[in-house]
């Protein structure tokens, strides 16, 4: 890693199981990263896998104070291995998309008198009305959602609005669903904030907009005009537009950090606080994806997500305004049954080892002797379906497979699944990018694509230093406006090209 010089920019993601942080100097050089694990490190908060599964299978929340005692445990480990905050010049980041956060009345005063003598968690534990925020792995809003379509003429046509059809995961359907069941703590929530503008909230010590990229992952916001979708508040639940106040360009710069971080670790007064957005779309700034680039970001969830100019909204997958360019989109589609899927299995047929993982699955041939599985442990998003069935070279259901087959049969059926939806949906397949570098072959083989993996594990959170610099830099020095210099001209200036790892011509 790169020595800390004197320009630093720093990333955050607060994501599903951990939070994590890199820090970039002026060429965009990795010079520090750290991370919080929720489950181990704060174990007082009993999490699996960062979130809490409600006894009904389909709720599913994550403490917002877990998330406020993780960025004081991040920012400690830190400053304990010596890091120097004086040298950054702004800090971005990124959350889990959909999760939302509820203040309640009379947090905003206490975010904007955060004593530097206190941790964040002691000051705002008592700030919110909500203290189990629902996340993206929720599927409990199936009623929500049908009355949101039914509301604004349907599926295809609150596609055609926000980009999506009505996911249960999505912001204003939990938002419903807690005006409904929980009309108090709604009525006692003044700004609703989503994971990314919860965190740049901290760095703001002040409330921050919602950006439009990760503002896409509502079913609230119209993605054309960027702006609420009045039908779509109004099917939703009262005084919303209030509680949500305007969105922001994601490229905006929301002001400095707060005198708190200046007084307790450092920051220098003129630290810019850069808008945060949704870990994919951080994760698309990182990739530095072109034009038909196809990125596949392997995480709790897995994602297939590409840089599109002419959005084409449809009832399978999502379209999200662009977090780096506010004139174009991204596209991506979502799967609920990844990490912790693979996790599993090689627990089971691995003896919980990736090297045993990756030694069983070479020891298979590419295309598992006809052998395929479909492994739902979680109801899935892409398609909406739950249960494990495989089937034989014969098309015959079986109940088991031999371990090695097991391991094959999930990789290549999770891969399969990818290509399958992701070519339904008109992506043009020339060159995949892998947010890591496992799996690469089984992923290139499938695809039949060239595959590259970035050298960064993070991302999101590169993305976000990216954009941190972004905003920092290029943007004229008389008003906040968007910047004239693009950021994929910035990366030509700043850095050489994607370090890449090129698996296959
Ligand atoms: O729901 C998703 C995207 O739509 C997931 O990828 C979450 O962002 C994971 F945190």
């Amino acid at each position: 890693m790169a020595a800390q010089t004197d320009s630093c920019y720093l990333g955050f993601d607060f994501s599903t199981q951990q939070l994590k942080v890199v820090a970039i100097d002026g060429n965009l050089q990795v010079t520090h990263q750290n991370n919080v694990q929720f489950d181990s490190d704060l174990p007082e908060f009993r999490t699996q896998g960062g979130v809490h599964i409600h006894e009904d299978r389909l709720t599913v929340t994550s403490p917002v104070c877990m998330w406020l005692k993780a960025l004081d445990l991040i920012l400690e480990k830190m400053k304990n291995a010596g890091f120097d905050f004086s040298h950054v010049k702004a800090v971005s980041g990124s959350g889990q998309q959909h999760g939302s956060v509820y203040w309640k009345k009379g947090a905003r005063r206490a975010l904007q008198h955060l004593d530097p003598g206190r941790d964040l968690h002691s000051l705002l534990q008592d700030s919110f009305a909500v203290q189990d925020g629902p996340v993206w792995m929720d599927s409990s809003t199936a009623k929500q959602c049908q009355y949101l379509e039914s509301a604004v003429g349907g599926a295809q046509q609150l596609a055609d609005i926000t980009g999506s059809r009505a996911y249960e995961r999505f912001t204003g359907n939990q938002i419903a669903k807690i005006h409904q069941f929980q009309p108090d703590k709604y009525n006692e929530t003044e700004r609703i904030s989503l994971v990314s503008s919860f965190a740049a909230s901290l760095f703001l010590g002040d409330y921050a907009a919602i950006d439009y990229s990760d503002g896409s992952g509502m079913n609230l916001m119209d993605i054309f005009t960027k702006q609420w979708s009045e039908p779509c508040l109004k099917a939703t639940a009262p005084q919303l537009a209030e509680k949500l106040s305007d969105p922001a360009s994601s490229t905006a710069a929301l002001g400095f950090v707060s005198h708190y971080f200046v007084k307790r670790f450092g920051f220098p007064e003129d630290c810019k606080v850069i808008a945060f957005t949704g870990d994919n779309p951080g994760s698309l700034a990182g990739m530095r994806l072109q034009e038909g680039d196809i990125a596949v970001s392997l995480g709790t969830s897995d994602t297939v997500f590409l840089w599109i100019k002419e959005p084409r909204p449809t009832v399978e997958g999502h379209i999200f305004c662009n977090p780096v360019d506010n004139l174009s989109y991204m596209a991506l589609i979502c799967y609920k049954n990844g990490s912790l899927t693979r996790e599993r299995i090689r627990n089971e047929c691995a003896g919980g080892s990736w090297e045993g993982f990756s030694r069983a699955l070479r020891s298979v041939p590419m295309g598992n002797n006809g052998n395929i599985g479909i492994y739902f442990d979680a109801m899935e998003i892409t398609p909406p379906a739950v249960g494990i069935h495989r089937f034989d070279q014969h098309n015959r259901r079986v109940d088991t497979f031999t371990q090695e087959v097991e391991i094959r049969a999930l990789v290549e059926g999770q891969f399969l699944a990818k290509r399958v939806h992701a070519q339904k949906l008109g992506y043009k397949i020339s060159k995949l990018i892998l947010t890591s570098s496992v799996l690469l072959q089984v992923l290139s083989d499938i695809f039949n694509a060239p595959v590259y993996t970035i050298d960064v594990a993070n991302s999101a959170c590169l993305g976000c230093a990216y954009r941190a610099v972004h905003g920092k830099i290029y943007r004229c020095k008389h008003c906040l406006t968007c910047c004239s210099q693009s950021m994929l001209e910035m990366f030509a200036i700043k850095c050489s090209p994607l370090n890449v790892d090129h698996l296959r011509y």
